[in-house]
């Protein structure tokens, strides 16, 4: 699935948060929106998810324009795990994940047993296989995080739209999470603060900054100390790893920055 967004805008009130912002997912892509905080990728991603209206502009999902689509057929297409994962009713984790399984089925068709097993399986892919019973509301932020992937993967959408999917995670499950998602080889747009996990994951990456859309290209290309201090304001040394060829990120604090600048300046 090729996902395309074109020249989305949108203001809340008086504040411009999307000025003109064009990005393009290709198949089995998975690509990076990195940016600061306040940035606008939170924003971004719900205009494609369909949470916010654009003032202006378009999102096509394989040309097909989102907003012609119903939203049992765009939800078909598309699953969501985004930041906001509060659930007003306690439901089990199964009934969770069962929720994945709604965009395939008509108003009255209740759950199967093949349901009940790609559910299952997905539980168990994101190491949470006997939790089925436990009540949602319970689990740590990190858990809840793991059951919204499970459904997610249990939706069997061809996009995939992740709001910090590895937020709350440990550094295991950060990678587990991060190692799936790529696996899965699903179209995929991730907003994503670990600029390491980026590099590392992504294909290509776009920067937003101020709502705009401020570079876009490869880990490589992107992901150097003049971005990093101009978008991030950060000190940073870049360096391929000799294993893995991929950018590694090494930040350099303010105080570390300062005192190096000044021993420099002194052995001068
Ligand atoms: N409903 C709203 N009303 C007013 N301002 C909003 C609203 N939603 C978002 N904003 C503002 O829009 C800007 C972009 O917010 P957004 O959540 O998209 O940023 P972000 O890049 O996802 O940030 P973060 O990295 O902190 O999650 C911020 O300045 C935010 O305060």
């Amino acid at each position: 699935m090729n996902m395309e967004a074109n020249h989305l805008s949108l203001s809340i009130g008086a504040k411009k948060i999307l000025d003109s912002v064009t990005l393009n997912v290709r198949e089995g892509e998975f690509i990076g929106l990195i940016g600061p905080n306040g940035s606008g990728k939170s924003t971004l991603l719900k205009t494609v998810y369909r949470e916010l209206k654009p003032d202006a502009g378009q999102v096509f999902l394989d040309e097909r324009e989102l907003l012609n689509l119903p939203y049992k057929k765009a939800a078909e297409l598309m699953a969501v795990v985004s930041q906001e994962s509060s659930v007003e009713f306690d439901f089990s984790v199964a009934d969770m994940v069962l929720m994945g399984r709604y965009p395939h089925k008509k108003w009255y068709e209740s759950d199967t047993e093949a349901d009940r097993g790609i559910c299952l399986r997905a539980l168990e892919t994101v190491g949470l296989g006997h939790f089925g019973e436990r009540s949602f509301a319970t689990l740590s932020g990190g858990e809840k995080q793991r059951v919204l992937i499970a459904r997610a993967l249990a939706q069997q959408a061809k996009f995939l739209i992740l709001d910090e999917p590895t937020n709350h995670l440990d550094i295991r499950y950060q990678l587990q999470i991060m190692e799936l998602v790529r696996s899965l080889g699903i179209t995929t747009l991730a907003a994503l603060h670990d600029l390491n996990m980026a590099a590392y994951y992504c294909d290509r990456l776009y920067i937003i900054s101020e709502g705009r859309i401020a570079a876009e290209g490869t880990p490589a290309e992107l992901l150097v100390p003049a971005v990093l201090r101009d978008i991030f304001g950060v000190h940073a040394e870049v360096n391929l790893h000799a294993l893995t060829g991929k950018p590694v990120i090494t930040y350099l604090p303010e105080s570390f920055y300062n005192e190096g600048l000044k021993q420099t300046e002194e052995s001068f």
